[in-house]
């Protein structure tokens, strides 16, 4: 593919995991057609995410927040293509805007950081998230925990740890590895704490109509990844797309199929559903319906957190 004649606009957040995931994403692409440093630019992109930092992204508007600005700087043609931690990408996107590619997945998992397990917290402890799945899961674990809200960067978080704000808190490994921070926490293996549909997962948007940038973003597309968490994403649509309630899903590749897995959970923990089942890929229809197939295993109770 032929050297763009000027650099490529790549928009990004400005926080320092956004900026590495740019970087990987520049590193990708140069590697594939080796371009010079000068081939693509960044341009940082402030994010009411980033401004609102003392409340719940769930109760201020969701993920939203974390792509408008950016969809907006793409619709205006000042930037060419967007790159977004999957996790923080809204369900349901805008015709115009489309998922082109995602990088090579890194760990899934969450890592808890200040105990060495779940078990090793003391009596009552205090656990800072803002993420209803991670409350939920750790309610589950532990269920005399508390839960407080903890936002901000994953510097910014680890900063409240350190005050003493939290006994714990759990960060996803992939962020912490790509901030060269491979050395905090320990790894909760899947199996006890499903994570976030997306997580560890790069992505990079471009506009629908834009089918040169398609293509070119194609060349750095990793197809195990996109199919897995398109997959999970499948399900989350199949779960009412744009909620803030607790949901994990994951999709791994297993001899040429997807195991997906999936659970919804009450916020106090005591309630889990949760499915299993192998697809072939691109079978979002199926990952949909298991989605859908959940809130009907679900109690009134927690089902109603799906509907509002
Ligand atoms: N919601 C914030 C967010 N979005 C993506 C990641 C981590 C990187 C990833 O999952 O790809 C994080 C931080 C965290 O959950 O610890």
């Amino acid at each position: 593919m032929q050297k763009p004649f000027r650099p490529l606009r790549l928009g990004t957040r400005g926080s320092p995991l956004a900026l590495a995931q740019a970087h990987m994403t520049i590193a990708a692409l140069r590697a594939r057609h080796g371009w010079d440093e000068g081939a693509v630019e960044i341009v940082v992109v402030q994010t009411s995410g980033d401004r609102i930092q003392d409340r719940a992204l769930a109760e201020i508007g969701g993920k939203a927040l974390w792509t408008k600005e950016l969809d907006r700087a793409l619709l205006e043609g000042e930037i060419d293509f967007a790159v977004h931690s999957m996790k923080d990408v809204e369900t349901i996107r805008p015709a115009e805007i489309r998922i082109a590619a995602m990088l090579p997945r890194a760990d899934v998992r969450d890592r808890l950081v200040g105990a060495a397990s779940f078990d090793a917290l003391p009596e009552k402890p205090v656990v800072g998230t803002s993420s209803p799945r991670r409350a939920a899961q750790v309610k589950r674990l532990r269920p005399d925990a508390g839960v407080v809200l903890f936002r901000g960067n994953v510097a910014t978080r680890l900063a409240k740890l350190e005050k003493g704000e939290a006994h714990a808190t759990l960060l996803a490994a992939a962020g912490l590895d790509r901030l060269g921070q491979s050395d905090v926490g320990v790894a909760i293996p899947a199996e006890v704490m499903l994570p976030a549909p997306s997580q560890g997962a790069v992505g990079i948007e471009t506009l629908s109509g834009n089918g040169a940038m398609l293509d070119l973003l194609a060349t750095i597309n990793d197809a195990d990844t996109f199919d897995c968490v398109m997959a999970e994403r499948a399900v989350l649509v199949g779960l009412g797309g744009t909620c803030h309630s607790p949901i994990a899903a994951l999709g791994r590749l297993e001899e040429g199929r997807i195991y997906l897995r999936a659970e919804i959970i009450s916020p106090d923990g005591q309630e889990t559903i949760g499915d299993s089942l192998r697809i072939e890929r691109n079978d979002v229809a199926t990952a949909e319906a298991m989605g859908r197939g959940l809130l009907e295993w679900a109690s009134p109770a927690l089902r109603a957190l799906f509907e509002a």
